[in-house]
C-alpha cells in the first residue's frame, strides 16, 4: 500500500457518487463516448470516469495528490536505491551489469541511476574476445540506447567466411534474440545490422515451437514491439509486472520500482491538474466550440517524449503548445474559410498583436492565445536558462501554419500532391519542428551559440527523421475520418495512387515499411557526429515511439490500447504495492 493521499475538490457541475470505500466520479461534460472509469488501488479507493477524446471537463476537479513526504516511505525508497545502486555497482562480471544496467532501465528507474550508469557503460565499451553472442549484442543495445558509438563490426565474429551470419547460431536463442533487439538500433548504410535483423527473424520464427514458455513470451514481445520503439513509461508499467510474476525476481529492484512508479504518477496528476487549470483559464474550448478540448492527449505526448520526473516544467509547456497546436489545425482543417486562413497566415507572419484587427472574432481569440503562450514559454526559458528564444519560437509557429496554408492552398486548387511533398510539409504540420524546438530550449541542455543559431536557417535532419514517423502514423492512425471529412489525401491514398496499388492494406503494409526506413535514418543521430546534444537526441526518438502508442490501436492488445485506456493506466492507475 502507497502512502499517497488522494483529495478531490469536486466542482459544482460534477455528478459524484460515492459508495462504501469508492468514489465515483462521472464526467459531465458534453463527452459523447461511454464514461470509462478508472480505480485508485490507493487510499482511499476512488474511481473517475474520463473520455480523453471528448471533452475534458472532469479535469476541472483538480485532483489534488499530494506525493508522499511520510518520512517512512522517504526513508524506504532511499535504501532502495542504496541498495539497488550497490548491487549494480559490485555485478560480479560484465554481462551481469550490462543485465542489470538493461533491467534497470526497463523498469523505468534510469533516470535514477544517470550518472552511476554513464560511468560504468565507458568501462564497459570494449567487450571480451570469448563473449558470446548474447552479451555482444546486448552490449551494442545498451550502449548506443545511452548514446555511446559501438561499431556494428562486432558482429562481424558471428559470422561465415561468405560474411552471413553462421547456421551455427541458429541454436542459440537467447543470442538471437538479443541481437534481433540490437538490429532496431541499426542506422541507413549498416548493413551489417539490416542482414542480422533478417537473419533473426527468419530463424527465431522458424523455430517458436523449442522455445520454453518465458523464452517463447519474450520473443512474442519482441516481434510486436520491439525494445528501441517502445514508450518508456509504458513499458515500465508492463515490464513491472512481468519482473514480479518472474520467480528469480530480486524484490529489492521491484519495490523500489513500484513506489516510483506511483510516485512519479502522482507528480504527473498534478501537473495535468495545472494543465488543465490554464487551458481553462485560457478558455479556448469554451470559446471555439468546434475545437478539439484534448489536454489528456496533449499530456500524453507530453509523458511519451519527456519521461523523466525532472522535466515536470517542460512537460506542462509541451502540452500547451499541443493543445494550441490542435486548435489550429482545427482552424484549418474543419472551420476557417479559406479567404480567413490568407489573413490569419498574414497575422501570423507578422507577429504583431496590432495587426489583428482585421481577423475574425475566433481567430483573434486563436492568435492571442499562441502570442501569450509563447511569450511566457520565452519567460520560462529565460528564468531557467537565461536564454532569449523568442525569435527561435516564433520561426517554428510560423513555419507550422505556414504549412497548414500550404495544404489550405492544395485543398483551394484541388492539387493532389505527391507523395514527397505531401510528406515534406506533413512533417511540418504535425507540430514536429514547432515541439522540438520548443523543448530543446525549455530543456536547456548543451545549447551553444552554434545550435541555436542553426535553427534558424534549417531543422536538423534527425527532427525531419521522427517527424516524417509521426506524420506517418498519425495517417495510418486517422486517415480514414479525414477522408470521410474531405481533407486532401493522406500519405496512404498518395502512395496508393503513385505506386498503382489497389488495395488499402498493401498501401498502408508499404507505409509501415515506410516507417521502418526512417527509423533507420533517425537512428543515424546516434552515430554520426551531431552539433546537438544526446537529449534531444533521445527526445526525437521518443517522438517517434509515442507515435505509434498514440495512433496504432488494435483492439485485445494492451500496448496498442486507445489513447483513454492509455491515460488510465499511465496516470490515474498506480501499481499494487
Ligand atoms: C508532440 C507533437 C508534435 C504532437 C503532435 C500531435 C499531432 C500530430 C497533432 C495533429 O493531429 P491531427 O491528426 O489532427 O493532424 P493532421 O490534421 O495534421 O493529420
Amino acid at each position: 500500500m502507497t502512502s499517497q493521499l488522494f483529495s478531490v475538490n469536486l466542482s459544482s457541475k460534477a455528478n459524484v457518487v460515492s459508495s462504501s470505500n469508492e468514489w465515483r466520479l462521472v464526467s459531465y461534460s458534453s463527452c459523447k463516448s461511454s464514461s470509462r472509469v478508472f480505480r485508485f488501488p490507493v487510499l482511499p479507493r476512488a474511481t473517475i470516469a474520463i473520455s480523453t477524446t471528448q471533452g475534458n471537463d472532469f479535469l476541472l476537479v483538480k485532483p489534488q495528490l499530494v506525493i508522499s513526504s511520510e518520512g517512512d516511505v522517504r526513508k524506504r525508497i532511499h535504501n532502495l536505491k542504496e541498495n539497488t545502486r550497490r548491487a549494480l555497482m559490485t555485478a560480479s562480471n560484465p554481462a551481469m551489469k550490462l543485465k542489470l544496467v538493461d533491467m534497470i532501465q526497463r523498469l523505468g528507474l534510469g533516470y535514477i541511476f544517470e550518472e552511476d550508469i554513464k560511468i560504468m557503460l565507458e568501462t564497459l565499451a570494449h567487450g571480451q574476445p570469448d563473449d558470446d553472442l548474447y552479451t555482444v549484442a546486448l552490449r551494442f543495445r545498451i550502449l548506443r540506447h545511452n548514446g555511446l558509438h559501438p561499431n556494428p563490426d562486432v558482429f562481424g565474429a558471428f559470422m561465415d567466411a561468405n560474411g552471413k551470419f553462421g547456421e551455427s547460431l541458429v541454436e542459440d536463442t537467447e543470442g538471437l534474440l538479443s541481437l534481433y533487439e540490437a538490429s532496431y538500433l541499426g542506422a541507413n548504410g549498416e548493413d551489417i545490422l539490416s542482414q542480422a535483423k533478417e537473419f533473426t527473424t527468419t530463424h527465431l520464427k522458424k523455430s517458436v515451437s523449442r522455445f520454453t514458455h518465458k523464452l517463447g513470451e519474450q520473443i512474442l514481445e519482441s516481434f510486436e514491439i520491439p525494445r528501441h520503439l517502445r514508450m518508456v513509461r509504458l513499458e515500465a508499467r508492463r515490464y513491472i509486472e512481468e519482473y514480479g510474476k518472474d520467480i528469480d525476481h530480486t524484490p529489492v529492484f521491484l519495490q523500489l520500482a513500484k513506489l516510483e512508479y506511483n510516485q512519479v504518477q502522482s507528480l504527473h496528476q498534478m501537473e495535468l491538474a495545472e494543465l488543465s487549470r490554464w487551458w481553462r483559464d485560457l478558455g479556448l474550448a469554451s470559446k471555439l466550440t468546434f475545437a478539439r478540448d484534448r489536454p489528456i492527449e496533449c499530456f500524453l505526448w507530453s509523458v511519451g517524449l519527456l519521461p523523466e520526473p525532472k522535466y515536470s516544467t517542460v512537460r506542462i509547456e509541451l502540452a500547451k503548445t499541443v493543445s494550441i497546436l490542435l486548435v489550429i489545425d482545427d482552424v484549418f482543417d474543419t472551420y476557417g474559410t479559406y479567404d480567413d486562413l490568407v489573413l490569419f497566415t498574414k497575422a501570423i507572419q507578422r507577429w504583431d498583436v496590432d495587426e489583428i484587427e482585421q481577423l475574425p472574432e475566433y481567430m483573434k481569440i486563436c492568435y492571442m492565445a499562441l502570442h501569450n503562450t509563447t511569450n511566457e514559454i520565452c519567460d520560462v526559458v529565460h528564468k531557467n536558462h537565461g536564454l532569449s528564444v523568442l525569435p527561435y519560437l516564433r520561426k517554428a509557429w510560423i513555419d507550422t501554419i505556414q504549412a497548414f496554408m500550404v495544404e489550405a492552398e492544395w485543398v483551394k486548387r484541388g492539387y493532389e500532391p505527391d507523395l514527397k511533398d505531401y510528406i515534406d510539409n506533413g512533417i511540418t504540420t504535425a507540430g514536429t519542428y514547432m515541439a522540438l524546438v520548443h523543448l530543446f530550449f525549455l530543456m536547456g541542455e548543451g545549447v551553444t551559440p552554434k545550435n541555436m543559431s542553426s535553427l534558424l536557417h534549417s531543422y536538423p535532419p534527425f527532427f525531419t527523421h521522427a517527424g516524417k514517423i509521426l506524420r506517418l502514423w498519425d495517417d495510418l492512425g486517422t486517415s480514414k475520418e479525414e477522408q470521410e471529412r474531405g481533407d486532401i489525401a493522406s500519405s496512404v491514398q498518395l502512395l496508393m495512387k503513385e505506386k498503382n496499388i489497389k488495395s488499402e492494406e498493401d498501401g498502408r503494409k508499404q507505409i509501415l515499411e515506410l516507417i521502418q526506413t526512417s527509423w533507420k535514418e533517425l537512428n543515424e543521430a546516434l552515430v554520426a557526429p551531431n552539433i546537438f546534444p544526446f537529449s534531444i537526441v533521445n527526445v526525437a526518438l521518443n517522438m517517434s515511439r509515442a507515435s505509434q502508442v498514440v495512433y496504432q490501436h488494435d483492439d485485445g492488445n494492451s500496448y496498442f490500447s486507445s489513447v483513454d485506456d492509455h491515460a488510465r493506466s499511465l496516470f490515474f492507475t498506480p501499481i499494487d504495492m
